[in-house]
């Protein structure tokens, strides 16, 4: 049995992360996604204990006392987290596990999982971002402008990652963060 890995992917709100992660993982069927827990509202399409488990605020806050997350954070009013006992058992399997999480929560695995591979999604400008958010059409103003806010500090902080990819080309960033978790986390 092959060696679990976790596979962090971070990135500004609108850069493509979701976009990237359903052909990565149409691509990839062995790479494990760990479908995460918030208390934002679903958005049109979007399926419950597929795109995220969506919860209250107390039954969020519930799983964090009992210490079910494996990190957690606050981002544009919500909570987001990672269950700890899926994402557990599959990399004890053996699997590749990715995680699609926000900047603090990166922060968090880095402190606790050091050997994880940490990849930062680059936009190709801060207007192409906003030009995606709002192409998204799924969105209010007021969660577009929290997400702008944000992606100035998240994109301040990229040089934090092991990889960072711009997201310009939608092949090429696909390819890019293909090499590197085949290449580099192979390693
Ligand atoms: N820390 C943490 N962040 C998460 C988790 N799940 C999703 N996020 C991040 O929360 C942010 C907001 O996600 P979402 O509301 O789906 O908006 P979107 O990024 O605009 O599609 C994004 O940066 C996600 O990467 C999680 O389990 N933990
Ligand atoms: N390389 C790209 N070029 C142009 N548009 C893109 C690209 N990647 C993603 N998009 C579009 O940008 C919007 C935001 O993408 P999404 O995957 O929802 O981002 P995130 O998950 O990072 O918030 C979507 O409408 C998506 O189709």
């Amino acid at each position: 049995m092959g060696k679990g890995r976790l596979i962090v992917l971070t990135g500004p709100s609108g850069v493509g992360k979701g976009t990237l992660l359903r052909s990565l993982l149409a691509r990839h069927p062995e790479l494990y996604f760990s479908v995460s827990v918030t208390t934002r509202s679903p958005r049109p399409g979007e399926i419950d204990g597929k795109n995220y488990y969506f919860v209250s605020r107390n039954q969020f806050e519930e799983m964090v006392t009992a210490g079910e997350l494996l990190e957690w954070a606050e981002f544009a009013g919500n909570y987001y987290g990672t269950p700890k006992r899926r994402v557990k058992e599959h990399i004890q399997q053996g699997q590749w596990v990715i995680l699609e999480i926000e900047l603090e929560g990166a922060r968090q695995i880095r402190k606790n999982f050091p050997e994880a591979l940490r990849i930062f999604i680059m936009p190709p400008s801060v207007s192409e971002l906003e030009n995606r958010i709002r192409g998204r059409g799924q969105d209010s103003e007021v969660a577009i402008a929290r997400r702008l806010s944000h992606a100035q500090a998240e994109i301040a902080a990229a040089s934090e990652f092991d990889i960072q990819i711009v997201n310009d080309d939608l092949k090429d960033a696909l390819q890019a963060i293909e090499d590197a978790i085949f290449t580099t986390a192979n390693c």
